[in-house]
């Protein structure tokens, strides 16, 4: 058995073009074939086979970008059509056997006989053993390519991603946030042959960071023939400095505009050319298009939104090819700089207003943070852990004891003399209880009651998770 890639889009490509991106094809599906223990590859104008474990090279190069499908293929060396005819009984009789078949032929090369010919002879070959024609509505579908001397049988054709090969365009800095959409929005770019690397902000604590960089790991898992950079940027200060600075109707828009200010910084260090994000006009008031304009007044760089024009729907549809849609799902939302009442849009003198708010402590934060490389960010990942202290048993005395979960819940059953929050709210509680007082955090599993308080405590708030397992009922 052997594997039959068929390269997409660059096959239209001429020249030097077209030889650098056989070359970056290669050198990614080499990369793909490692996670099957090699394989051998060998190219002909329009293909290229591998040999290996064939099961496991389908699987692996149906994800290299630059890649249209794959087929597990018999190849025959034949001198004549009977040799065809006699291979394909050999193999597909059963198959064909008491049910409605077709047979697909592509010949190349110069041959004594048509496809149709060849078509002919397979075909009489599975009647024969019981199967019947039918091209228009077949049951099953036997397919022959013809190359030269070669026959390849196939009956699978596994789609893959397209686009060009990984790194035939320049590179550009993804804003991930790990949320649904923006982790799409990297891919699609990745599908045009550009270099990703991926810029996060994290806000929380390190149960949303881990899971972030969950997302971003299934994301990377693409990244086939690039060891793209993870920047993560403790963004703890710039919330501090929107609370402490900035009204709060234009928190979120002041927010997303010290994300791009820290982005395009970050994005000078990596030599990137240009960021991307997952925004998608009107999903949310953020994305407004005047706010999209305010938010990249006077930026130096392009700012890619490859979503901007699809619906949710197909986000999440492509989120699940991807394999990022579980992961994102299910991620905690502590926002410390949510507001109920944000302002849709911005005038000139606001963006400037926020500049001098975020902008320093913004482009800090991204000088400042860590770089990793695609290959070392499972290890990273699983050395992350909260801070030991941050989980108690018991409340220390005069500690302000707050529920996360919902109203019902908290109805039925409460810690004596704790109150009630959305986790949407607990900055705004601390704010008006005050900031000097010591909090204590549950909620259903402990996930996020750890990440408020580790999000508090890097805004210098006594903060601690009570270590309850209270089950939802
Ligand atoms: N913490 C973060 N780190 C890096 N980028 C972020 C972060 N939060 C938001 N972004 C970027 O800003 C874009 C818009 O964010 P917003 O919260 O408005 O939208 P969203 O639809 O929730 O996006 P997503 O589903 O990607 O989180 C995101 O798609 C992403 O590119």
């Amino acid at each position: 058995m052997i594997l039959i890639i068929r390269p997409g889009e660059l096959t239209v490509k001429r020249g030097a073009t077209r030889l650098e991106m056989e070359r970056l094809l290669l050198r990614a599906a080499r990369e793909a074939a490692g996670e099957c223990g090699g394989a051998r590859f060998r190219r002909e104008p329009g293909r290229i086979y591998a040999e290996g474990d064939v099961e496991c090279l389908k699987r692996a190069l149906s994800r290299v970008f630059g890649v249209k499908s794959v087929s597990p293929a018999h190849v025959v060396t034949f001198k004549e059509v009977g040799d065809i005819a006699s291979a394909a009984a050999a193999l597909w009789s059963n198959a064909a056997a008491g049910r409605k078949f077709a047979v697909r032929v592509h010949r190349v090369g110069d041959h004594p006989f048509t496809s149709r010919d060849v078509a002919a002879a397979v075909g009489a070959a599975l009647v024969a053993a019981g199967g019947t024609v039918d091209l228009e509505n077949p049951e099953v579908e036997f397919f022959v390519e013809v190359r030269g001397d070669k026959a390849y049988l196939y009956t699978e054709v596994v789609e893959g991603p397209g686009g060009l090969p990984l790194g035939s365009e320049g590179k550009v800095l993804a804003l991930v946030s790990g949320g649904i959409d923006s982790p799409v929005a990297a891919w699609m770019l990745m599908r045009r042959g550009a270099h990703v690397d991926v810029f996060h902000c994290a806000l929380g604590g390190t149960p949303t960071l881990k899971r972030s960089l969950e997302v971003i790991r299934q994301l990377l898992s693409w990244s086939y023939g690039y060891n793209a950079r993870v920047i993560v940027a403790d963004c703890s200060p710039v919330a501090k400095a929107i609370r402490a600075k900035v009204r709060e109707e234009l928190w979120n828009i002041a927010f997303k505009r010290a994300l791009y200010l820290a982005a395009a910084e970050a994005a000078r260090r990596v030599k990137a050319l240009a960021l991307a994000t997952g925004e998608s006009l009107g999903q949310v008031s953020s994305q407004t298009l005047q706010a999209l304009a305010a938010v990249e007044k006077g930026l130096d760089m392009p700012v890619l939104r490859p979503l901007i024009g699809m619906d949710k729907e197909e986000i999440v549809q492509l989120a699940k090819r991807i394999g990022t849609y579980d992961l994102s799902a299910h991620m905690p939302e502590y926002c410390a700089i949510f507001s109920r009442r944000p302002k849709k849009w911005a005038t000139r003198e606001e963006v400037e207003e926020i500049d001098l708010a975020v902008g320093d402590v913004a482009r800090e934060v991204a000088s400042a943070a860590k770089v990793l490389r695609k290959r070392e960010l499972a290890d990273y990942i699983s050395t992350l852990s909260p801070p030991t202290d941050l989980e108690v048993e018991e409340p220390p005395p005069d500690a302000v004891v707050v529920d996360l979960r919902d109203e019902e819940s908290y109805k039925r059953w409460h810690y004596p003399g704790a109150v009630r929050a959305d986790v949407e709210d607990v900055a705004k509680l601390v704010d008006k209880l005050g900031r000097d007082k010591t909090y204590v955090f549950y909620c259903y599993s402990g996930g996020l009651s750890i990440d408020v308080a580790e999000a508090l405590r890097k805004q210098g708030i006594r903060a601690y998770s009570l270590r309850l397992r209270l089950d939802r009922e």
